[in-house]
């Protein structure tokens, strides 16, 4: 597929429903009794997987224009699913879902993915499932396949070894009908979703510095659930903004959650111009930004705290940092390591083929700036990795070059309408 889209990007857009927030308000939506009305979902691959599995449980969903309701007679009532639960490629689901039917306790399910998921880690699931006592095997005890058969679970109180959203969330999702209190630990806090919508769903959650702590045993009462824009998909059109000439673009009703907005972090410290406005809410903060093309960017360093706060954000930072005045420098992700591809090997070979210069570190990478020109008939690799494939877009917009992919399809797992929606803002020059 070619893509070449440039021109002067201007106007005021939207992102689809954050991805995150989507899986589970789904899950939480099946396993509690009522109705649970979803507005602005994420509508893609990887959400379609979650609510088409969730079906599978019991719930009874419905797709109502570009909303979803969720009809449950709450987590008592799923049942083992006749077939194998397909989580297609995603890890959130994959991973999430392995803690929810853990935590069900009666229930005999097998979850599988695509090729990209048959590849993932899942043991780091399984290792506190099973501390807690579930009945969970895999793949050469580690892979899908996840078979889970009934078992009577218990609390558990746990340190976490790497920063993972997914594995806090399987914990928890196994906790919440568990008789008695489970503990999780982070070293560095990730993504808090999962806190948030579980105490608006009335579980008994608190969280201190980076403890959290879930009695177990209440039953979940539905809300409804309104999901602001995936901050990770406003990415790109942040960086797009920043380093095309002209361009001024305001995204509306982004998810500013203090644990997803670390790029904002990021392109605040290198001078960029951004300017955020956040509108009241009582759960997850969400609000506009504004950006506006910055010609004179700082390099950036990121390390630590920070990396949870914008891992998925790696990748199209590695072309900020393409177009910065001085060398960048990324440390203590090797957690990208085991995305839908390796994202660090993924962007440095294709980043390359622009005429970027890395150093690969196990953790990371530095980039040098600047770039060349695109060998004449070059073929760009997609991974089937939806976030390479839309920072290759981006990159081949801001050096004005026509670029083929061998597959773009992947962008469908979580941003559907991202060349639909640079075309919306796109003028000619
Ligand atoms: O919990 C979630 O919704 C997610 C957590 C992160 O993964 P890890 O938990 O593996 O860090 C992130 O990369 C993924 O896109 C979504
Ligand atoms: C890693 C991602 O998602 P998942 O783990 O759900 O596949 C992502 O969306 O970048």
């Amino acid at each position: 597929m070619k893509h070449l889209l440039n021109g002067t990007f201007t106007g005021t857009t939207r992102v689809p429903g954050d991805k995150s927030i989507t899986h589970r308000a789904l899950m939480l939506g099946a396993l509690s009794e009522g109705t649970t009305h979803i507005s602005r979902p994420l509508i893609s691959a990887d959400t379609l997987r979650t609510l088409e599995n969730m079906r599978q449980l019991g719930a009874d969903i419905t797709r109502d224009g570009d909303d979803f309701t969720v009809v449950s007679a709450g987590h008592s009532r799923l049942k083992s699913p006749l077939e194998t639960l397909y989580t297609g490629n995603s890890g959130t689901t994959t991973r999430l879902i392995t803690g929810l039917l853990a935590g069900l306790k009666n229930i005999t399910a097998s979850v599988e993915g695509d090729a990209t998921i048959a590849k993932r880690p899942m043991d780091r699931v399984v290792i506190p499932l099973s501390h807690m006592g579930a009945d969970i095997t895999l793949k050469d005890e580690k892979y899908p396949p996840v078979n889970i058969h009934p078992a009577v679970i218990k609390p558990l109180e746990y340190e976490m070894p790497i920063a993972s959203a997914q594995v806090k969330s399987a914990i928890l999702f196994a906790g919440l009908f568990t008789e008695g209190k489970t503990i999780v630990h982070e070293t560095h806090k990730s993504r808090n979703h999962s806190e948030i919508m579980m105490a608006q769903f009335g579980a008994d959650i608190a969280v201190s510095g980076s403890t959290v702590t879930l009695t177990g045993g209440k039953d979940l009462t539905a809300v409804d659930v309104t999901v602001p824009g995936d901050i990770s998909s406003a990415a790109f059109l942040i960086v797009l903004a920043l380093i095309t000439e002209g361009a001024d673009v305001t995204i509306e009703n982004v998810s500013l959650n203090e644990t997803r907005s670390g790029i904002i972090d990021v392109v605040k410290h290198m001078g960029g111009n951004i300017a955020i406005t956040e509108h009241d809410s009582t759960g997850e903060k969400f609000g506009d930004i504004r950006v506006q093309y910055t010609p004179d960017l700082k390099p950036f360093h990121i390390d630590g705290d920070i990396i949870p706060r914008l891992i998925d954000e790696i990748p199209i930072l590695a072309v900020l940092a393409a177009f910065a005045n001085g060398e960048s420098t990324v440390r203590g992700a090797e957690e990208l390591r085991f995305k839908e591809t390796d994202r660090i090997t993924a962007v440095i070979s294709e980043l390359e083929k622009f005429g970027v210069s890395f150093e690969e570190y196990k953790d990371g990478f530095k980039v040098t700036p600047g770039y060349g020109t695109v060998k004449e008939g070059e073929l760009f690799k997609g991974y089937h990795d939806h976030r390479i494939i839309m920072m290759l877009i981006v990159m081949a917009i801001a050096v004005n070059t026509n670029i083929e992919i061998d597959d773009d399809s992947a962008i469908d797992v979580s941003f559907p309408s991202f060349v639909s929606d640079l075309e919306g803002l796109r003028k000619d020059r």
